[in-house]
């Protein structure tokens, strides 16, 4: 269990090399509970790396992930997403062909086969009569999510707004504990930008870690309550979003005279 001083997710200096070239460089970071987390970053500065690092994508040469205190640094992915890692992916990865509810189904069972129950459901699951336990959680985060209409629809025809929505429920049928986001917020509208927003602080106010790896700064210091700014493989700043934005060095490297006035990347 966390108990307020173990991170739920820790890295501690995190190195890795691809080659002659240092990706990720003894970057150390924290992610708690109940707290959306932000990681921002000029292109190249390592984002994607470090959240390959924290999934099991990504090896790192040197330094420790660990979870609730336990090192899990060799922890293949797999055997992470059944810790309670629950992500998305920058590029959709929605079985396209299946409807929006079998996507999710699909996502419930396999949570429930492996044990993942034992964790409690991401929103609440009203009673539902006959119908299989896994089912009735996927009509209810379907209707949580706004996308009870959608159920039937193949996830193929969906516009990319709605399709972020749908890997959000389907990570969200994993029970996370933490849920790893993936620039979430690209390709959407600005409607669909404020209710993603509107649903992240829900789910991280219901006690739910978020992690937010996101181009759209200004999205990043809205929500996150602590924010990491990567600078070529290393973490530049560390604090809340008034903090990282009054610090000088991230302003040199990163953000400008005008901090937040737009999309930066
Ligand atoms: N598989 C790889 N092999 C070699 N170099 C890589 C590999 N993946 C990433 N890199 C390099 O590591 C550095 C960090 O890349 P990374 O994709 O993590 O940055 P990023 O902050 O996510 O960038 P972006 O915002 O453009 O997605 C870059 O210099 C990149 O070229």
């Amino acid at each position: 269990m966390t108990d307020g001083t173990t991170p739920l997710l820790e890295l501690r200096d995190v190195v890795v090399r691809f080659g002659g070239n240092v990706a990720v460089d003894r970057a150390s970071m924290a992610i708690q509970p109940g707290r959306i987390t932000g990681v921002i970053g000029p292109n190249g500065a390592g984002k994607t790396t470090t959240f390959n690092v924290i999934t099991g994508l990504q090896r790192p040469t040197s330094g420790l992930v660990l979870w609730d205190g336990r090192d899990i640094s060799r922890l293949s992915a797999h055997k992470r997403a059944r810790l309670g890692m629950g992500r998305t992916f920058q590029r959709l990865e929605l079985f396209g062909s299946l409807s929006v509810a079998e996507n999710v189904l699909l996502a419930c069972e396999l949570c429930r086969r492996q044990g993942g129950d034992s964790r409690p459901p991401a929103v609440a699951v009203p009673h539902g009569g006959d119908r299989p336990k896994a089912a009735q959680e996927t009509a209810a985060l379907l209707e949580h999510l706004g996308l009870g209409d959608l159920a039937a629809t193949r996830a193929e025809e969906l516009p990319t707004g709605l399709a972020r929505l749908v890997e959000l429920a389907r990570a969200l049928a994993t029970r996370p504990r933490l849920l790893l986001l993936d620039e979430p917020a690209s390709g959407l509208d600005e409607g669909e930008s404020e209710r993603f927003a509107a649903l992240l602080e829900e789910l991280a106010g219901s006690g739910l870690g978020v992690l937010l790896v996101e181009h759209d700064v200004p999205l990043v210091m809205r929500l996150a309550a602590e924010v990491y700014v990567l600078d070529l493989g290393k973490v530049l700043a560390h604090g809340t979003a008034a903090e990282v934005q009054a610090d000088q060095a991230v302003i040199d490297a990163y953000l400008g005279a005008e901090p937040v006035a737009g999309e930066m990347a």
